[in-house]
């Protein structure tokens, strides 16, 4: 049994002359909930199609679950929600979800189970369209639970949803990993990411420019420093952290490229010179400024009230 569920290994996909995916070598474990971050048109979907058997590599490899992807034993142990399921408007969710389960030779037992993973049992009488965007999204994700695969792909989950819709969306994934489920999305958006994702992978124009745990990308590496007089206090943190590791932080602070784990060297240091400290503190980088560093792109404006908080006023 493998336990990295998808690997692509120089993964390229061009239309014409358009390269959409290039080079992109990733891996998905099992029981993680992978995040594929990127804006608009880096080559999410294009990615995600492959790793489905839905488009074929221009070239590179996906393996899916240690099969070729595309690979009918792969794909039948592997569920998703990409381009919107097509439902039958005037069927019930559970209805829509019985013919799905019978064409696949599954019970309708199974078709309860999925209603009630995604929260629905108790609307899966209604016709599916008296149902919200997210409602429709959750029966999306049952749809791909069927069949209890191994490999859940969820191309921009929260996609057109309302906050609320979006809030239920993230509790559900969490929830499915909870259960063990191994699940790779794709979105534009970090707050989600790192709310939802164990690990992730950041595309821009089609190339694959990291991969790590969140927590690693983000990086605690400062330290910010309050301290009066702020030019001795400079001296003393270019002495600590070297010339280019020292950066004027609101006109009040500073801060140092130095681990946060030398906060009572750097405090005994300034101490020792008579400058008054009044604060010494971890300071972390924002998503949106790692990922603006990394990708050149801003992070889309109409999420900055979703986003983490975390502090954004480095040097
Ligand atoms: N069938 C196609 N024919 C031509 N170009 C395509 C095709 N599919 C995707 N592309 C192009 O490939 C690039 C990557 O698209 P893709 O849909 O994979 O990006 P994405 O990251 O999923 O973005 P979005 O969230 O906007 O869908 C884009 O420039 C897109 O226009």
């Amino acid at each position: 049994m493998t336990n990295e569920l998808v690997v692509t290994d120089r993964l390229t996909k061009t239309f014409g002359n358009r390269t959409a995916v290039r080079d992109v070598s990733l891996t998905v474990r099992r029981g993680e909930v992978y995040g594929f971050l990127g804006p608009n048109g880096a080559g999410k979907t294009t990615t995600l199609r492959i790793v489905l058997g839905l488009a074929t590599a221009t070239s590179g490899t996906a393996t899916v679950l240690g099969l070729p992807a595309g690979d009918s034993d792969a794909v039948v142990r592997t569920g998703a929600l990409i381009e919107g399921p097509g439902f039958y408007p005037y069927l019930s969710g559970r209805d829509n979800l019985r013919s799905m389960a019978r064409y696949r030779g599954l019970s309708d037992r199974e078709v309860d189970e999925v209603l009630e993973r995604v929260d629905l049992t108790a609307r899966g009488k209604d016709k599916f369209k008296s149902y919200s965007l997210g409602m429709k999204q959750r029966l999306g994700v049952a749809s791909g639970l069927l069949g209890t695969p191994e490999l859940l792909v969820l191309d921009e989950p929260t996609n057109g949803l309302d906050p609320a819709g979006m809030a239920d969306m993230r509790k559900l994934i969490r929830e499915l990993a909870d259960q063990g489920q191994t699940v790779m999305l794709s979105s534009h958006m970090l707050a989600e990411v790192e709310e939802v994702c164990d690990r992730v992978g950041v595309i821009a124009g089609g190339k694959l420019l990291v991969e790590s745990s969140v927590r690693d990308l983000r990086g605690t590496a400062a330290t910010l420093v309050r301290a009066e007089p702020l030019d001795a206090a400079l001296a003393i943190g270019m002495r600590l952290a070297g010339d280019d590791g020292v950066h004027l932080h609101d006109g009040a602070s500073m801060r140092l490229d130095i681990d946060p784990g030398r906060a009572p060297e750097v405090t005994a240091a300034l101490v020792a010179e008579g400058i008054r400290v009044f604060e010494v503190r971890p300071i972390e980088q924002s998503l949106e400024e790692i990922f603006f560093q990394l990708t050149g792109t801003p992070v889309d404006t109409t999420l900055a009230a979703d986003s983490i908080s975390t502090e954004r006023q480095v040097a």
